[in-house]
């Protein structure tokens, strides 16, 4: 392990909304970070990270470790995947080459089965997990992350080595004690694709009707219309769940709705993609949750219209 005197070296591959967000609170805590930008090199070499948080506080870093090429960084310990799930096969060789041996690999991302694709392209040796991100961050220019609600992360071991050995537990208690050690909360789940289905019950609604009415939640949550297709979708979500083995807590859609209902708007991911006229994320967030659940016996229909015509948007939308 490559640890260095402020603990296991963590690696930011995607540092948009979410790797920028996580990324800074970690480096604040006092870790190793190191970020591997695209398009925001420059401005972040130029001007740093500012994350601008009501209730965490504004943090500006300066100097980064920013990088623009994976060979440049040093080998790590951690790596945070936070790049859209629509980059994840170009990404694979850039993850494995930022790898310390026996490196943990967590996907910080939305949807279903997303390990799945990306174990077969990444080497044996690695650990792989999925974490959920409770919380709302955009981007708000080059560089610059605002946080608007929540933090806390879902984690749950995929594959790799530490199957075999405790499945995975010691290395969820890490990741656990390292998210902790920066002010957020980071629970364990034994069932990562219960932990994905119970965020889809978020996704699937909010995500593609943003996109579809061009909108953020608090108009989808206001018109009686919309409030009722959200629940609609909500519902079908937790049935395909159940029909795939993962029945989702009693009430859990009372979780879900009281997150939104009556509060501030926000925007999800999808709709700032769309608006920027990047691709969307319809293959994670809606074709293989449809395919799990109609392979299990029970088509969701409501979502597959939402799917076709998101497909629709998606393709005449892209630059
Ligand atoms: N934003 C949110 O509130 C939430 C998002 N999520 C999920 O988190 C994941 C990340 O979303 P989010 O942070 O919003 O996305 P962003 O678009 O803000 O960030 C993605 C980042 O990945 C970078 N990237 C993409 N491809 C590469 C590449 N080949 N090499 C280097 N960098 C690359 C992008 O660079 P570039 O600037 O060049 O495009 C960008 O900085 C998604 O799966 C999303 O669904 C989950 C919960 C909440
Ligand atoms: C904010 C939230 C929960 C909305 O569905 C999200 O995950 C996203 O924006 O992708």
């Amino acid at each position: 392990m490559s640890m260095t005197n402020k603990g296991p070296r963590i690696g930011i591959i995607g540092a948009g909304a979410i790797g920028g967000f996580y990324g800074m609170m970690l480096a604040r805590a006092g870790f190793d970070v190191h970020f591997l930008f695209r398009s925001e090199y420059e401005a972040v070499v130029a001007d740093g990270l500012l994350l601008k948080s009501a209730t965490l506080g504004d943090t500006h870093l300066k100097p980064v470790n920013a990088y623009r090429n994976a060979a440049d960084m040093p080998p790590c310990d951690w790596l945070l995947v936070a790049a859209k799930t629509t980059s994840n096969a170009a990404l694979a060789p850039v993850i494995a080459q930022a790898a310390a041996p026996g490196a943990k690999v967590l996907l910080l991302q939305n949807g279903l089965a997303v390990e799945d694709e990306m174990r077969v392209l990444l080497p044996d040796s690695l650990h792989l997990l999925g974490g959920l991100c409770i919380v709302s961050v955009h981007r708000e220019g080059p560089g610059v992350i605002e946080h608007y609600a929540y933090g806390s992360v879902n984690i749950g071991y995929h594959s790799g080595p530490a199957q075999a050995e405790d499945g995975g537990r010691a290395i969820l208690e890490e990741a656990g004690a390292l998210f902790r050690k920066a002010g957020l909360d980071a629970p364990a789940m034994d069932d990562l694709a219960q932990a994905r289905w119970q965020k889809l019950v978020m996704n699937i609604p909010f995500n593609g009707l943003s996109v579809l009415l061009d909108c953020g939640s608090l108009p989808l949550m206001t018109h009686p219309r919309t409030r009722t297709l959200v629940r609609e979708l909500m519902e079908e979500v937790i049935a395909g769940a159940a029909a795939c083995g993962h029945l989702l807590p009693d009430g859990y859609i009372d979780v879900a709705w009281a997150a939104t209902d009556g509060k501030p708007d926000f925007k999800p991911s999808m709709l700032l993609d769309y608006r920027e006229q990047r691709p969307l994320e319809l293959g994670a967030i809606y074709a293989a949750p449809l395919a799990a659940a109609a392979k299990a016996g029970r088509p969701m229909h409501k979502v597959e219209m939402l799917y076709q015509t998101l497909c629709f948007l998606d393709e005449r939308n892209r630059r």
